[in-house]
């Protein structure tokens, strides 16, 4: 079947399911969803907005000054009426004959993350989990605070860190008749090249249109994430990646782009047939989407900071790309508030392209402008203000996405694990037939019966057993990516309720040590993510500038090259182990298609001659020529052929030993390749790992030695 994803073309802020045609059946209203922290001036700006910000909401935020920076400002902020004045004094000094005055959907002065997340970004990111795409920008010269806004630090986290707390809550607080599966991707633009922060060595990215996908990049990684600690590590691994260097106005400066999307497929739960799962969750009024996913995305982006010329050549260069792109930006973005049917010109640079989608309608969006509190950056703040006011005639009609085939994730796994469960089944009622053949003995002579038993045995360990066992951690595998309200536990990252019990004192909010880095800019510097445990870590701060290759006014930090090398190490002899695995999985699979007699030794010299080096590794003393002329010899004499049965069970002794030996390295290899890719892999961890990996080896060595004694015992 084609994908088929359905845009029907409703009124832009008539938002309706895709699925019905009556908006009341849909899940609850975000604004149903506004958390217990939403202080009451929250709550009366979000109804506002709802009415003039609606689907575009832009936000202006000014920071405070900092310690060397003159402390009058020259900014009037007022949160009540959104707007922002330039300030009296300041005008009158400066001999300006009008006084500017800005309205915006909301306005913001000072430190507080989780006001400016409530007010200006919650919809937005509720509208993610209940279909409709969105985008989060933060736009700004360098050092206006983007940065701080976005990520934020441990004390204040940032729109980052919250979003991806209110999505898990929003899965927890759903009725639990909906199932969900997120993945995430994280991809800096950098001097107009697109680079996977989460696969730093894939280099040729490209973006591509496809005609009911809209624009993409690819090979982009997509990692399924289930935990909100879990999204966290894999932003932490993707930042470690960010290209990040010292300009003359921010010590830790962004010098690209970054997009970070979280892709949320949803459907409701059915069983097989396309009924609801239990009559409990079936009371709500059936809707089309029962029949499909939706998919939204969420894409939260980080813009590199428009800036002055420097004299360091490469910021030069960095800072040329960064403001051509940033100009770009904003011409698209005056084109789209025309009246006048004008070209767009999205190809201009690799952002506008990658925006097109969310530019140009598609897409609910949330604006954070952040403007520097000083009088020497006025002509910046009068330029980003420009374009926030710009952003703000931006009309979008976002639609919600159905997909109606397999080619949604959570379609897919759902169709195997149905697959898997009926395999299991089948599975388990051959066991339950082979098991009763065996106890009534089908007319089988005691010898035969024993034998039977034996190999009845052997099938039960080393086959169907294994069959049933490895089908059952698929399932479950499978079972644990897809999210329901009822499988996640609500641990969220953030612990808000300290804010209450503070008196409104947000900078007490705890959140996990690690995953966002310290407000204090010494501790900053000393930061150090690594990618096996998915941390930062604080180091002494005298080796803080060589640890996190401080490039003083030079290259860009490509920090943790060497992390990156040690993973990689991993990678590759996991690879190498994998392709042994499935040489031995293979020999050991025709040595159990070959006659259990002495056939088999034969099958071992032909497979030793195939896959010599394979071979001779793992089995390296068994006497095979000898092996080969043994069996030469079998039609001499009926001793030799009982001594080569025997034999020949020994080796089946092995062959079934190594082949359990093999599972459980493959148990432990899967292991690893998880803690890798979850960035959960502890240095130490990894190296037990691969120290009884060679155990195993080892292992297996001697025992080859024990059994190459044994025949040559029985050669006499
Ligand atoms: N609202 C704020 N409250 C307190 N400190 C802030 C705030 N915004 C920014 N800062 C501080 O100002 C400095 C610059 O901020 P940040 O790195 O976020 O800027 P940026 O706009 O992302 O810069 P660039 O474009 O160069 O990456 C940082 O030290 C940050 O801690």
């Amino acid at each position: 079947m084609k994908p088929s994803s359905l845009r029907p073309s409703s009124p832009a802020v008539r938002l309706r399911s895709p699925t019905s045609l009556t908006a009341s059946t849909g899940p609850p209203s975000p604004t149903a969803s506004v958390s217990s922290s939403t202080t009451l001036s929250e709550q009366s700006t979000l109804r506002r907005t709802q009415k003039r910000g609606h689907l575009c909401h832009v936000a202006v935020r000014i920071r405070p000054p900092s310690d060397n920076e003159d402390r009058k400002p020259i900014w009037v902020v007022d949160e009540q009426q959104s707007k922002i004045t330039l300030s009296e004094d300041f005008a009158i000094e400066t001999g300006r004959r009008r006084i500017d005055e800005f309205h915006f959907d909301s306005t913001f002065y000072g430190s507080d993350n989780q006001h400016l997340y409530n007010v200006a970004v919650k919809r937005a990111v509720l509208s993610t989990m209940e279909g409709i795409d969105a985008t989060v920008f933060a736009y700004g010269q360098t050092a206006s605070g983007k940065t701080y806004s976005m990520m934020g630090f441990e004390e204040q986290p940032g729109v980052i860190p919250q979003a991806v707390d209110d999505v898990f809550s929003y899965i927890v607080n759903q009725p639990g008749d909906r199932e969900y599966l997120l993945r995430v991707s994280y991809m800096e633009i950098y001097n107009e090249t697109i680079r996977d922060l989460l696969n730093p060595e894939q280099t040729d990215l490209r973006i591509h249109e496809h005609r009911t996908r809209g624009v993409y990049v690819s090979p982009l990684k997509e990692e399924i994430v289930t935990t909100p600690k879990q999204l966290m590590k894999v932003i932490s691994r993707g930042e470690a990646n960010r290209s990040v260097g010292a300009t003359d106005f921010n010590e830790h400066s962004s010098r690209s782009h970054t997009i970070f999307s979280l892709t949320v497929e949803s459907r409701r739960r059915t069983d097989t047939s396309g009924r609801p799962e239990s009559p409990a969750l079936s009371d709500r009024p059936s809707k089309k989407d029962d029949k499909g996913v939706t998919v939204s995305q969420l894409n939260l982006i980080d813009l590199a900071g428009s800036e002055k010329a420097t004299e360091d050549a490469e910021r030069r260069k960095e800072g040329a790309f960064i403001n051509k792109s940033l100009l770009t930006l904003g011409n698209v973005i005056s084109k789209i508030t025309e009246e006048t049917n004008t070209h767009i010109p999205y190809r201009d640079s690799k952002l506008t392209r990658i925006l097109q989608s969310s530019l140009s309608g598609q897409s609910r969006i949330a604006v954070i402008a952040t403007l520097s509190p000083t009088a020497k950056n006025l002509e910046e703040s009068l330029n980003t203000l420009k374009f926030a006011s710009r952003v703000k005639r931006i009309v979008p009609k976002p639609e919600y996405t159905l997909i109606l085939d397999d080619k949604a994730l959570i379609q897919k796994y759902r169709r195997e694990i149905e697959e898997l469960k009926s395999k299991l089944n089948d599975t388990n009622l051959m066991l339950e037939r082979e098991r009763q053949m065996g106890s009534q003995g089908g007319g089988l002579s005691d010898a035969e019966r024993q034998r039977y038993e034996e190999q009845l045995h052997e099938s039960l360990i080393f086959g169907d057993m294994q069959a049933r066992t490895a089908l059952k951690e698929r399932i479950d595998h499978l079972t644990k990516l897809i999210l329901t309200s009822s499988t996640i536990t609500p641990k969220p990252l953030m612990d808000w309720s300290m804010v209450d019990k503070t008196g409104g004192n947000r900078s007490s909010v705890m959140l996990s040590s690690g995953l966002l880095p310290p407000a204090d800019p010494v501790a900053r510097a000393s930061m150090v993510f690594d990618p096996r445990t998915g941390r930062s870590s604080r180091l002494p701060v005298s080796m803080a500038p060589a640890a996190a290759g401080k490039p003083g006014r030079g290259g860009v930090l490509n920090r943790q090259l060497s992390d990156r090398a040690f993973i990689q190490k991993h990678i590759e002899e996991i690879d190498k182990r994998d392709d042994r695995i499935a040489k031995l999985e293979e020999f050991i699979a025709s040595i159990k298609a070959s006659t259990k007699e002495v056939s088999t030794r034969s099958k071992i010299s032909e497979y030793e001659k195939e896959h010599n080096i394979i071979f001779k590794a793992e089995f390296p003393k068994l006497d095979f020529a000898a092996g080969g002329a043994a069996h030469g010899a079998s039609a001499a004499g009926a001793s030799d052929v009982a001594r080569l049965a025997q034999q020949n069970r020994e080796l089946e002794v092995v062959v079934q030993e190594h082949q359990h030996q093999i599972e459980m390295l493959k148990k432990k290899l899967e292991e690893a390749q998880d803690l890798i890719r979850f960035g959960e892999a502890d240095h130490l961890e990894m190296t037990k790992m691969v120290e009884e990996q060679h155990e195993f080896i080892e292992a297996l060595k001697e025992r080859n030695i024990s059994i190459e004694r044994e025949l040559k015992a029985l050669r006499g």
